[in-house]
């Protein structure tokens, strides 16, 4: 079997073209746009480049975007108040904190002084709580998890009543991705790095979840024949005949899970996008909800 390539890149560009009308609308009933803000504290290079991503992507589709540059340096206290002045700021309807923030910063404390209503990326302890209990939607949910089931509804793939293993446990996919497929009544199983034979457990899946961070670690043959694989790792690897002398790959060795899966995300081109487009329809539902529906 070679599986179908679920294209996250195009199902993106769907959705932003979605958003992109749904703010023209916007800005013609209202005079307003949605507005998101970008705070980016150090220079890490990756997080420079996902909030230029991020920025490009609100331009594109009509999104007002804010951008905080603060140096590593700054003090918790003072990033408190860069984030209280933004929930005060009516042009502003959706905060973003790029994460990882520095090791001297509280990033719970930060992620928990967001205003609810402004919380677009669904990290306020409130909307994690919310997320974790049945019938109480939270209001916004993270972005690269909600990508993941979008990716699977877009693609017409059945989670009721199937199998799901998320393979990794953390706060920004792991956990609130097995919530997610938990809600939508798959039978859940949440594999780490001190789960059991790990290859037998993720035979199990119909739908794969891996999310570990580790470049290709799920082989072919940890594959049930005619999986839904979504592959949510972003993993950089030495590549000398690539100009950047690297190139990314996911937590599942791709050429071989294509041979036994039934569909499955590429790395890139998979959740990535999607991360960034759920981005923007939880800042566009944001300002929904400030204009008054
Ligand atoms: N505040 C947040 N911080 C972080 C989040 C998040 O959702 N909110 N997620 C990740 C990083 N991330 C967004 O911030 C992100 C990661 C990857 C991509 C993406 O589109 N990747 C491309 C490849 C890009 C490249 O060539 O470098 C792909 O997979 O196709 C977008 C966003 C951690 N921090």
């Amino acid at each position: 079997m070679t599986a179908e390539i679920i294209d996250g890149k195009a199902i993106a560009a769907t959705i932003r073209e979605e958003i992109r009308q749904e703010v023209a609308a916007m800005q013609a009933a209202h005079g307003r746009v949605p507005g998101l803000a970008t705070v980016l504290v150090g220079a890490r290079k990756d997080s420079e480049t996902y909030v230029r991503m991020k920025k490009k992507a609100c331009a594109e589709v009509g999104i007002a975007s804010f951008g905080h540059e603060l140096p590593a340096d700054i003090s918790q206290d003072e990033l408190l108040a860069v984030v209280e002045g933004l929930n005060a700021d009516p042009a502003v309807h959706g905060i973003l904190v790029q994460l990882p923030l520095p090791d001297h910063i509280d990033d719970e404390a930060v992620l928990a002084a967001i205003s609810l209503e402004k919380d677009v990326d669904g990290f306020h302890p409130l909307n994690i709580g919310r997320l974790s209990m049945k019938r109480r939607d939270p209001l916004f949910v993270p972005c690269t998890p909600k990508g993941c089931i979008e990716l699977l509804d877009r693609s017409g793939i059945e989670i009721s009543g199937r199998n799901a293993v998320v393979l990794g446990r953390s706060n920004i996919v792991g956990l609130p991705v097995a919530m997610l497929l938990l809600h939508r009544n798959a039978t859940l199983t949440v594999c780490h790095s001190r789960t059991a034979d790990l290859p037998a457990m993720v035979r199990q899946a119909d739908i794969l979840i891996a999310a570990v961070g580790r470049a290709e670690m799920v082989k072919g043959d940890w594959i049930k024949p005619g999986a839904a694989v979504i592959d949510v790792g972003v993993n950089a690897i030495d590549d000398a005949n690539d100009p950047r002398g690297y190139r990314l790959v996911g937590d599942v060795a791709f050429d071989e899970a294509r041979e036994v899966a039934g569909a499955i995300t590429p790395v890139p081109g998979g959740v990535g996008p999607m991360t960034i487009a759920m981005l923007l329809r939880n800042t566009t539902d944001a300002a929904v909800r400030a204009f008054g529906g």
